[in-house]
């Protein structure tokens, strides 16, 4: 008696099920973990309060502080440099609301604040089989652990703080396999664009993405997550990696795992897709031709191999990209001046990605008139970069090093891009102004973004390689 083969979403998804979708209901799935952050919760728990309810898993909920913080320290009376009022009202309502509810917050003072999506795999609250949500797009992030993990808007956040559970439609199923080995010098990020850029904006939406193939298993558990974080940005809710043994030996010993590592280590292991399970749709990329990609204009899948220099817009959408981006097709990617390089955000904050930068920046010195700033995505990230010397490594090349938070990714906080400069971001978002008005942005990977900031304009990492 075989039983018909199913993927690894459908798997996680069917375990979740409280009440089935229909055709006039969607499902009803419970949520194993809550995120919560300033910016999308403040509506969520003042609608639980005017209805009178209670958080109904305090313990599944856990909450931090990351978009709207200054990652510049307090002044001499311990006061913070918030940007703006409203930023201070926000994560005073956040500390205020989870006093009030009993939920962990992991707010200043707290050795795990951080990146929402950054925090929750460091402390193995995310764990493989899970459903995960925030209301904040990348929680797809947490789909490198085998989770069914997405954002949510502020009234879902309700709802889940109210009931533990989420009305949700099952998404269509893609699987993309990425085959090969990759070469040198190529990154989880370089990946993530090649990935969208082959979709296309938008061509995932609808879908629950499963990544899959050797260049996905070669890849640390971070590239992972960056590969997942970034599969919002071809329009997927979610993203999804089978868990292995990588992914057991990277939770071990993290603060929540449960107390039987290895008996829930064992059914983690069993978390995978079956022979022959059917996917809407699938996609085969070979990864041994991906080369350090970057972007060229203004939506995350128009990017491509730096080596091949900007290309001629093909149509009016591309040509305005261009055109805001101060580029023209056929020049080479070390045109353009570079003012800005930001290294950071819950696509690449995390320790594995500082050393990727350090790595091409030890020794050497960020070019003159580029303002370089380092933000390590959690306050654990910035304690093993310190021990390890890492913001010696970023201070002695000239750059900034800063306290933990979403900064200039979404520059809602005090740190962003002046009105037409050009900046090489590691984070995951390239759209006009976003970070910051006029901000005209190029998304590549560390190793790209320290090897630009050295450079003064956009260069293929694989130059600028040195042992460490
Ligand atoms: C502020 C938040 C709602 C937003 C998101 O949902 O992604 C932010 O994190 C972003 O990256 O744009
Ligand atoms: S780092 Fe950027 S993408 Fe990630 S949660 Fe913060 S603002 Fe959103």
């Amino acid at each position: 008696m075989s039983s018909t083969p199913k993927s690894l979403f459908e798997k996680v998804w069917e375990r979740h099920i409280v009440e089935d979708e229909s055709a006039d209901r969607p499902a009803v799935l419970y949520i194993d973990l809550h995120l919560v952050h300033e910016v999308t919760s403040p509506q969520a728990f003042s609608e639980l309060e005017a209805r009178g309810l209670k958080v109904r898993r305090p313990d599944r909920t856990f909450a931090t502080l990351d978009h709207s913080i200054p990652t510049l320290g307090p002044d001499a009376e311990g006061n913070r440099p918030y940007f703006t009022p409203q930023a201070k009202a926000q994560v005073e309502t956040l500390e205020r609301n989870t006093a009030a509810h009993g939920v962990k917050l992991f707010g200043w003072g707290s050795e795990n604040r951080g990146v929402v999506h950054v925090i929750g795999p460091e402390m193995g609250l995310t764990q493989p089989g899970y459903t995960v949500v925030c209301g904040d797009s990348h929680t797809s992030t947490h789909g490198a652990f085998g989770c069914i993990a997405f954002g949510i808007g502020t009234s879902e956040v309700g709802h889940v703080l109210a009931t533990q559970c989420l009305a949700q439609r099952k998404p269509k199923t893609m699987r993309i396999t990425v085959n090969g080995e990759l070469k040198p010098g190529v990154s989880g990020k370089d990946v993530a664009l090649a990935i969208i850029q082959r979709l296309g904006f938008g061509g995932g939406t609808g879908y629950a993405l499963e990544y899959t193939g050797p260049v996905i298993e070669a890849l640390d558990m971070e590239g992972r997550m960056t590969v997942c974080n970034l599969s919002i940005e071809a329009g997927a809710r979610c993203g999804m990696i089978a868990p292995d043994q990588k992914t057991v030996e990277w939770l071990r010993g993290r603060a929540y795992v449960p107390a039987d590592y290895d008996a829930a280590a064992a059914e983690w292991l069993k978390l995978k897709t079956d022979d022959g399970a059917v996917f809407d749709d699938e996609i085969v990329i070979d990864g041994s031709v991906i080369e350090p990609m970057a972007t060229w204009g203004t939506t995350p899948d128009q990017g491509g191999a730096i080596s091949k220099g900007v290309p001629v817009a093909s149509n009016e959408n591309e040509v305005k990209a261009l055109n805001y981006m101060g580029l023209h097709g056929g020049d080479s990617r070390s045109v353009a001046k570079v003012d800005v390089v930001f290294i950071g955000s819950c696509t690449n904050g995390r320790l594995a990605d500082l050393r990727a930068a350090a790595d091409i920046l030890r020794g050497r010195k960020v070019a003159e008139g580029v303002r370089m700033l380092v933000v390590p995505g959690s306050e654990q990230v910035r304690i093993d970069a310190v021990a390890e010397g890492l913001d010696k490594v970023f201070t002695d090349a000239g750059a900034e090093w800063r306290l933990p938070g979403c900064s200039m990714c979404i520059a809602m906080n005090g740190d962003f891009v002046a009105p037409g400069q050009l900046a090489v971001s590691t984070s995951n978002r390239n759209f006009e102004g976003r970070q910051g008005p006029g901000s005209r942005t190029v998304l590549a990977s560390p190793a790209t973004a320290a090897a630009s900031a050295i450079a003064g304009h956009v260069v293929d990492p694989r130059d600028y390689l040195q042992s460490a």
